[in-house]
């Protein structure tokens, strides 16, 4: 171990396997209806369950499937190319208030999406708990096939769920957001990303000016994930908590093909699993987000017990219990 870190105390490290969960039936990130039913496809399949019984987590779940509704203004219209920015705003703030009090008292955090612009909420949560503890920064590791790091005038679609990166390391800042405090973000030189590989040229441009930590499925490819996960923990230190926000659509379509943006050429089954197993390796880890299950996009083909939403909502359950400890062996 390097000599000069400082190891993160045990005691903010969850350390008696409490977990609080939080679900988050959203979707006003992205134009595409279903995503917000991903939470409940991810719980009726036993996800819960699982980490209770077999993993002995303590969960801690308020019983319900967040979908805000009183919080939802009648009306919201685009404001500066964002789509729906009061709803995503006042979502977020209600989540982040979540997360943070699940992650004050030192508990592990999982919340299901929802699409990925809740990541803006669940992580400044996190991270202002870890701030607050710690007085350190919260490191992220965002799995992705996308760097949803368009701010506002970047985007090309005007999704929020594009833009959670930008608003979480202060890159974008808006009015409509101005709860997301300084303090609370994460910084550029403590962000890693692994399984780009639909990228927009106003991203690129952003990645490249502030030098950000991106392993693409070419690097995947070159290095093997072996290789990139030992690369990826050592560009963030040994001496700060992680946060693993997990997009589905990191998956290669043919593992997880029920999602609303898939991309072809993406990680297996096994190379996902692998990323989530070394992060709880790491026993680091203290917040996961797994996003982007949409049980409702490929419903019109068949009904909505298609193999590919089973397909997709297994591999969703499989990411979490590996990120919280299961093994092989
Ligand atoms: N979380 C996601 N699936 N994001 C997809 C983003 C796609 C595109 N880059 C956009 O900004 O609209
Ligand atoms: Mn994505
Ligand atoms: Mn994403």
């Amino acid at each position: 171990m390097n000599m000069t870190t400082t190891p993160v105390p045990s005691r903010f490290l969850p350390s008696n396997n409490d977990l609080g969960v939080v679900a988050v039936a959203f979707s006003g990130g992205q134009g595409k209806a279903g995503v917000d039913a991903g939470p409940d496809a991810l719980i009726k399949a036993g996800l819960l369950l699982q980490l209770q019984d077999d993993l002995s987590y303590k969960i801690h779940h308020d019983g319900q499937i967040h979908n805000y509704r009183d919080l939802m203004p009648e009306t919201d219209p685009t404001v500066d190319n964002m789509k729906r920015p009061r709803g995503c705003s006042a979502v977020n703030q209600r989540l982040h208030e979540q997360t943070y009090e699940h992650a004050k008292d030192g508990k592990l955090v999982l919340t299901l999406g929802g699409d990925h612009s809740i990541a803006i909420g669940s992580i400044s949560g996190v991270a202002r708990a870890v701030r607050e503890r710690l007085d350190k920064p919260l490191a992220v590791i965002w799995v992705d096939a996308h760097a949803d790091i368009n701010t506002y005038e970047t985007s090309g679609s005007g999704n929020v769920h594009g833009m959670p990166v930008a608003f979480l390391t202060g890159l974008c800042k808006h009015e409509i957001f101005s709860w997301l405090k300084d303090e609370h973000q994460i910084p550029l030189t403590k962000l890693v990303y692994i399984g780009l590989r639909d990228v927009d040229s106003g991203e690129k441009k952003i990645l490249r000016e502030n030098k950000i930590k991106a392993f693409s499925m070419h690097d995947i490819d070159r290095h093997g994930i072996g290789k990139v996960i030992d690369m990826a923990l050592e560009y963030i230190g040994d001496d700060i908590p992680i946060h693993l926000s997990f997009d589905v659509d990191a998956l290669d379509p043919v593992h997880a093909p029920s999602t609303g943006t898939p991309v072809r050429g993406g990680l297996t089954l096994r190379e996902g699993d692998f990323i989530c197993e070394s992060l709880h390796e790491t026993g680091r880890l203290v917040g996961m987000d797994l996003v982007e299950v949409n049980p409702m996009i490929l419903a019109k083909e068949g009904g909505a017990d298609t193999w590919q939403v089973t397909e997709t909502v297994r591999a969703g359950c499989s990411l979490v219990r590996c990120a919280l400890g299961e093994s092989l062996l």
